[in-house]
């Protein structure tokens, strides 16, 4: 084989998009994209990979293999596959463009980034679905990996699996990617917990073109971890059907043109986790109650992530006023809904 070079690019997403927690996604125009060369193979001495990354998260982001998520995830599934190591003298250079905890899905991206490089330095040839099984292995929520893998406004589920895979499919992170120790050699990881089949299904809607997403970014990081632990275990009826409802409505309407402001600022409402990540984000409720279609026109929605087809200057500013009050600073950017991830 001569040596090759390919790109990897994947999107950033925003996930629940209101009511939908866990459940939808969307994918953004902010991309992590890996520049890869593999060499032809030799008989020299074993060169280790070489990764080097710019951009978002350039000077906290580990540059050894074994530790970084995305060559971890990537060695995941070539140990699956019977492939013990990376190929010698691979050189990754990693471009980043999403900040890291900010809700923009760099972690969902890290490891979407790591299957498709898996599945390409192995010569694997699996299939979206199977590489999206991969992934669920490592994010367990499918909402922003899979909007990642496939690209546009998705709606995904977890199969309910039977006794035997359902516990293959929940071996801890530690076991599916172990932290290797420097001195781990060739042995450390064989045999990881291959997934089971069929893991995540999911569904593509319409987006209507005329929407764009203003991603309003905190300048200080929340990792999904801490987000998801103030979350509380058990929901009312009433609160379990507000989302319901709004979810079943806001899934259409962000695909018809012209979109309703009305209609989709109130589907896009939630009361499963935003309320209870308040005490994360100073601010939060001021935004989402006090920013209307009505005070701003071309607004559609706002939920940790807003949506709209015009006024955007006015709507982050306007944003950006009131988190200033509470003492976080904030970044905007105008997003526009894009394709899912490409191997080139
Ligand atoms: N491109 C990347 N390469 C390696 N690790 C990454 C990359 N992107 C994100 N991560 C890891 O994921 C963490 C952020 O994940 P998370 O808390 O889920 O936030 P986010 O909402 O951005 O996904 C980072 O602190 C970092 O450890
Ligand atoms: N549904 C999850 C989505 C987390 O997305 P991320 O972009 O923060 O990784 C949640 O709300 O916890």
């Amino acid at each position: 084989m001569a040596s090759r070079t390919f790109v990897i690019k994947v999107p950033a997403t925003s996930a629940n998009i209101g009511p939908g927690f866990d459940v939808v996604g969307l994918s953004l125009s902010l991309h992590l994209t890996l520049t890869v060369v593999q060499p032809a193979p030799s008989n020299g001495p074993y060169v280790p990979p070489l990764l080097r990354y710019t951009g978002e998260g350039a000077a906290e982001v580990p540059l050894d293999a074994y530790k970084n998520l995305t060559t971890r995830v990537a060695l995941y599934l070539l140990r699956c596959h019977d492939i013990r190591s990376f190929p010698s003298g691979l050189d990754i250079h990693v471009n980043n463009e999403i900040p890291f905890g900010r809700g923009l899905g760099s972690s969902g991206a890290a490891v979407i980034a790591g299957v498709l490089l898996g599945n390409e330095l192995g010569g694997l040839k699996l299939a979206r679905e199977r590489l999206l099984d991969f992934a669920l292995m490592v994010e367990r929520h499918p909402d922003n990996v899979t909007a990642a893998l496939v690209g546009g406004f998705v709606g995904s589920y977890l199969r309910e699996l039977d006794v035997a895979a359902t516990e293959a499919a929940s071996v801890p992170l530690s076991e599916v990617l172990p932290e290797f120790p420097p001195d781990a050699g060739e042995d450390w990881g064989l045999n990881p917990p291959v997934p089971p089949l069929g893991i995540g299904h999911y569904v593509r809607f319409g987006w209507s073109e005329s929407i764009k997403a203003i991603a309003i970014i905190p300048r200080f990081e929340l990792s999904t971890a801490k987000a998801r632990e103030v979350l509380p275990l058990q929901y009312s009826r009433k609160d379990l059907v507000f989302n319901l409802q709004r979810l079943a409505v806001l899934t259409t309407a962000l695909g018809q043109s012209p979109p309703d402001p009305e209609l989709i600022y109130e589907a896009m409402k939630d009361r499963v986790h935003q309320p209870y990540r308040k005490v994360l984000i100073p601010g939060l409720p001021e935004v989402t109650s006090s920013i209307t279609p009505s005070t701003h026109p071309g607004l559609l929605g706002i939920c940790l992530s807003g949506a709209a087809t015009h006024g955007f200057e006015a709507i982050a500013e306007d944003a950006r006023a009131i988190f200033k009050k509470t003492g976080v600073e904030i970044d905007w950017k105008l997003l526009t809904v894009v394709g899912g991830s490409v191997v080139e």
